[in-house]
């Protein structure tokens, strides 16, 4: 529940942690179209690949939190049903990632269990547009609120495709057209529960990665969720700075499909979620992550070509065959097996041609 109201009853955030500055982006003016807003998602899409999304001041918006609240209610049930009865439905990668990953499923980065559980729920599942998978009853009865909370979720990454295409300069509906919700693909709704961490003995929850997918739409109320800023150690446990969760706003980060699209220049940027900070760590944490992913056969190279500030293939690059279900599949055996070298990708400087860049009112970046 993300709203005021539900932060007022969780232990606050501590003022002596180190904290990321996240560009803060009003839903609102990006429906409007405002300009100087869409210019700031872009800026915060290419240099840190991470924004908050504030949905406070419009009905579509006031909309959506509600919804939102909605799935923490379902996600606190889903997630407090007996562990033989979640086991039913256990997801299995690579292949299958959809249902429950049990606590210590997979490793963090010393090899070491993980502290979270989680319930993916399939966005094909509950929209029809594959076979309906097993889950437990709760699950199908709220199949139309989950339903209706996709549905709008993916109305707001459809509005951010559009705006990134815009300043991209690629043709109106590109990016959205690579995940159209009629499509069969690896996209999720994520329910996840991080149990409280006994003191003195606490450490990393979920292993630093980035997303797989093009984006992804993040409610957290406690903290734990890091990120790494630009040229630091992500081995240095001080280089991590946290997200403080703000009511009303989404946490939206990009994923690797958006910096293959754009050949580097969107930044998908590496995060981890560790024990929440002060008081607020003896609280179980609840996240709700809508995960974007392209459809199955969606292509993972870039976007070049037209009017688009794109760069075309230099000598020495490559870029990469693989659909989008070959990248997550081949991703997710690197997670489970505890090797997959997840860094932060893209946000490279951006070169215009003097004419495009005329049009187009960017300037050429120097090196
Ligand atoms: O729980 C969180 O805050 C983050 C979860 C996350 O990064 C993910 O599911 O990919
Ligand atoms: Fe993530």
């Amino acid at each position: 529940m993300p709203t005021d109201q539900y932060f007022s009853k969780l232990p606050a955030f501590p003022s002596d942690v180190p904290i990321a500055k996240l560009n803060r982006l009003s839903y609102a003016k990006l429906l409007t179209g405002d300009e100087v807003e869409s210019e700031a998602l872009f800026e915060a899409s290419r240099t840190l690949g991470f924004f908050l999304l504030d949905f406070s001041t419009c009905v579509e918006g006031q909309n959506f939190l509600q919804r939102a609240e909605r799935m923490f209610e379902i996600n606190e049930d889903v997630n407090n049903l007996e562990q033989d009865e979640l086991m039913k439905y256990a997801y299995r990668p690579p292949h299958h990632l959809f249902g429950y990953k049990h606590l210590g499923n997979l490793k963090i980065e010393d090899g070491r269990p993980d502290r979270v559980e989680f319930y993916n729920v399939g966005q094909d599942d509950m929209t029809g547009v594959s076979a309906t998978l097993p889950n437990p009853p709760l699950i199908e009865e709220n199949r139309s609120d989950i339903k209706a909370y996709m549905q709008q979720a993916h109305v707001v990454t459809d509005l951010i495709c559009d705006i990134l295409d815009s300043q991209l300069r690629l043709p109106k509906g590109t990016l959205s057209s690579l995940q159209p919700q009629g499509r069969p693909s690896g996209t999720s709704l994520r329910m996840l529960r991080y149990p409280p961490q006994p003191e003195g003995d606490r450490r990393t929850s979920l292993l630093g990665h980035t997303d797989l997918g093009s984006l992804t739409i993040l409610f957290n109320t406690i903290g734990g969720l890091q990120i790494l800023p630009a040229g630091a150690d992500a081995k240095d446990d001080d280089s991590w700075v946290y997200v403080q969760p703000q009511p009303n706003c989404a946490i939206v980060n990009l994923g690797d499909a958006m910096v293959e699209w754009s050949a580097g220049i969107l930044r998908s940027n590496l995060h981890r979620v560790t024990f929440a900070p002060g008081d607020q760590s003896k609280s179980i944490r609840y996240s709700l992550a809508y995960l974007v992913r392209p459809f199955g056969d969606a292509p993972m190279k870039r976007l070049a070509g037209g009017d688009s500030i794109i760069p075309p293939l230099e000598e020495g690059e490559e870029d990469t065959t693989m659909t989008a279900r070959e990248w997550e599949s081949h991703r997710a055996v690197a997670i489970k097996a505890g090797k997959d070298n997840a860094r932060s990708r893209g946000g490279r400087d951006i070169k215009v041609p003097a004419k495009k860049a005329a049009a187009t009112g960017l300037l050429q970046a120097v090196n």
